[in-house]
């Protein structure tokens, strides 16, 4: 029997799932990629949880699990089984019965490649040692079908395009990890290009980096940077990172740069649905599984 499994980041439901998140975060060389992340982890997360879970607490916790869960459910069939893990949260891919497949299919939830979501996804793959076949299904930003879905949840979210002004928000990233050599910025770029010869004409359409953390310098423009330039003005905003919704979207965008906007005067802010678990959503990655497995490589 054959599995695919469904890789994402993870999230928390309480303040305990929050910590734990927290602490394998910065434990990942991935994210931290110096010896200093063993003394980081345990005081980021140690002094971050609790004041975070209280905003967390004002969504109720992550939708991440609920919206995984239903899409794994949504992909089911005779074929092969379906099964998720999460990155920083648990089930971790180590926690999943997979000795008794004889092949497996990994499909990380990223669009874009970054050295922290989809290489980190592989590094957590190749640590299992399988001694099976299995596939690691790539970034799928290009995907005809994927930008159909993109484009039809930003349209069924406003009426008239020209009224509005469209960001992009991209979740942030250290620019020291682009230097690197890591291609996230140059395929949301390119994304985003995909994404504007799709779409009707708006009043604008831009992109911004949401969820800087630290003091260095993260990708730019900075959303809240961004959001002033819009006084009296309509903002729809697609959250380009994400197949899923999460805090991210649900705390952040809709709750904390909401509140931002209104702040700066904004007439109308409004956040689009990620593809989440949608019949749609659920067409395209069976689709995506299915070439997969009938490619050799
Ligand atoms: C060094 C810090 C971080 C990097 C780099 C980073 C990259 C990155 N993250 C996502 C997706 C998600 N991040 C989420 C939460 C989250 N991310 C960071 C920090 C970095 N992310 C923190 C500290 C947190 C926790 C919240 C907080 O304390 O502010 C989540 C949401 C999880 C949930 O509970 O729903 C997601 C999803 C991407 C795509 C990315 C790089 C491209
Ligand atoms: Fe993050
Ligand atoms: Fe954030």
């Amino acid at each position: 029997m054959k599995a695919v499994v469904l890789m994402n980041m993870g999230g928390a439901r309480n303040e305990k799932e929050l910590k734990e998140f927290l602490f394998n975060m910065f434990m990942d060389k991935r994210i931290i990629n110096s010896p200093v992340r063993y003394i980081l982890a345990p005081l980021i997360s140690n002094f971050r949880y609790k004041k975070v879970w209280k905003n967390y607490e004002k969504i109720g916790g992550s939708r991440i699990y609920k919206i995984t869960q239903n899409l794994t459910n949504k992909l089911k069939n005779d074929n092969y089984d379906v099964l998720y893990s999460m990155r920083y949260s648990k089930p971790n891919l180590k926690d999943l019965n997979l000795d008794k497949y004889s092949e497996i299919l990994f499909l990380p939830l990223y669009p874009h490649y970054s050295f922290t979501t989809f290489q980190s996804s592989v590094d957590e793959i190749e640590e299992l040692n399988l001694n099976k076949p299995y596939k690691i299904i790539k970034p799928f930003y290009k995907n005809v079908k994927f930008n159909e879905i993109i484009k039809e949840n930003i349209l069924n979210s406003i009426n008239d395009t020209k009224e509005w002004n469209l960001i992009f928000s991209a979740h942030g990233l250290p620019k020291s990890i682009i230097k690197k050599g890591d291609t996230y910025e140059k395929e949301i770029n390119e994304h985003v290009n995909i994404l504007k010869k799709l779409l009707p004409e708006f009043k604008s359409i831009s992109l911004a980096f949401q969820s800087r953390f630290g003091p260095t310098e993260w990708l730019k423009p900075y959303l809240h940077e961004e959001l002033k330039k819009y006084k009296n003005e309509n903002v729809l905003i697609y959250p380009i990172s994400f197949m899923i919704d999460n805090s991210e979207t649900d705390l952040e965008l809709k709750v904390e740069y909401a509140h931002l906007a209104k702040e700066i005067g904004i007439k109308n802010y409004k956040v689009v649905e990620c593809p989440n678990d949608s019949e749609k959503t659920a067409e395209f990655l069976k689709e995506l599984i299915n070439e997969s497995n009938n490619s050799k490589s």
